[in-house]
């Protein structure tokens, strides 16, 4: 099978792709694929560490307001449907695959104008504007959520979880903390705000590292590339300054890393979800926002209801109430414990598998 995937942006369309194509390798040792991403999104860091072949094109988003950026944008989006055409034809894939974001709008809106089938991934509770205004072209639409389904023509969605799920069911721990200088066996809580970091969370976790200093359990604390210099500046942060404790920019192994974790603290943006009830990790969410429809506070509290997380919002949260909040779930193993096993309950792990039986039925 010939495959052409595209999605880009942010770490939460690229991901799933990338589990989607990795499990088709697993299955289908002859099939092959092309990565079309844009110019400036996070997929240009995240697809030359894979032998996945990777073109991009130049594509951005829409303002809200009436600029003269929008025409640019629209001026950029038909050239790249143009340039998608080219690629589709060069590369004549049995099947194009969109997973969000800008150049997943080109690219598959270009396939369906060439006859090829299309199918686009929504792993949200509320769709985005590329995959909403791809909905009446596409043949599918696979849904990580149920709750999506509302939003689209009725005979064309069907429910097939996130691939990345699929991917960390049945991972074993591993000795990977070692690699931060932190203990494998201590109970550990991992830190992050979503794939591009986020302002509020790093400044409650700044101001709580005091705290996290004296407590039994260790913290790995990933701020995003683009807060992680003014943060090791204004700790002044030494390698040995707090034994328990590692701060990093970017965890590029993060599901190996989430295997080996007791909780997450984070945001609850969709791919992080599938990742960490794939593997029944409990987590601390503080949902953002600052996303379409403040869909991360749905998806969190779906959640919070099933006992599988805790949620602080975001205006709320200082460094006082997100230690209390993680000593809490830590300093109980019941509660812990229980957390894991609703938290394991909401996956889907055989993601993957649905929609690569979907993707044949269009073929
Ligand atoms: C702010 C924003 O618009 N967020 C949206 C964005 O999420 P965004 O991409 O920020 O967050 P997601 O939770 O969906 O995905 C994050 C991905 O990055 C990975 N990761 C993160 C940090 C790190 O150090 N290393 C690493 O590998 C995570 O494991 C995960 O695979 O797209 C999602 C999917 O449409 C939406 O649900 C989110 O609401």
């Amino acid at each position: 099978m010939r495959v052409l995937v595209t999605g880009g942006g942010t770490g939460g369309h690229v991901y799933p792709a990338l589990a989607f194509i990795n499990y088709v390798k697993s299955v289908d040792s002859d099939s092959s694929f092309l990565y079309v991403g844009a110019k400036r999104g996070m997929e240009n860091k995240i697809l030359p560490q894979t032998d996945i072949p990777f073109l991009t094109l130049e594509v951005q988003g829409f303002k809200r307001k009436l600029t003269f950026e929008n025409f640019k944008t629209i001026q950029l989006f038909l050239k790249s449907i143009k340039q998608a055409k080219k690629i589709i034809r060069d590369f004549q894939p049995d099947v194009v695959l969109g997973t969000g974001g800008y150049v997943s709008g080109a690219v598959v809106y270009a396939a369906t104008k060439l006859g090829v089938p299309t199918i686009v991934h929504e792993q949200n509770s509320v769709p985005g504007i590329t995959n909403k205004f791809l909905a009446r072209y596409v043949d599918k639409i696979g849904l990580a959520f149920s709750d999506a389904a509302q939003y689209f023509p009725e005979d064309k969605t069907i429910l097939v979880g996130n691939p990345r799920a699929q991917e960390v069911a049945g991972m074993q721990p591993t000795e990977v903390l070692r690699t931060f200088d932190l203990d494998p066996g201590k109970k550990t809580v991992l830190i992050f705000g979503g794939s591009q970091g986020a302002l509020k969370i790093n400044q409650a976790v700044v101001a709580a590292i005091p705290e996290f200093a004296k407590k039994d359990y260790q913290v790995l604390y990933a701020s995003g590339e683009r807060y992680y210099e003014e943060i090791s500046e204004s700790i002044g942060m030494t390698k040995d300054a707090f034994t328990n404790i590692s701060i990093q920019p970017y965890i590029k192994n993060m599901t190996e890393v989430m295997v080996n974790c007791d909780l997450l603290v984070g945001r609850a943006g969709a791919t992080s979800i599938a990742e960490f009830t794939g593997l029944g990790l409990p987590a601390v969410l503080i949902p953002s926002p600052y996303v379409t429809n403040d869909h991360q506070t749905k998806n969190a509290k779906s959640l919070v209801k099933e006992g599988a997380a805790k949620m602080l919002h975001d205006n709320e949260l200082t460094a006082e109430n997100l230690v209390a909040t993680v000593d809490e779930v830590m300093e109980d193993d019941a509660s812990l414990q229980q957390m894991k096993e609703q938290t394991k309950k909401q996956g889907i792990p055989d993601a993957s598998e649905r929609l690569y039986q979907v993707i044949q039925t269009i073929i």
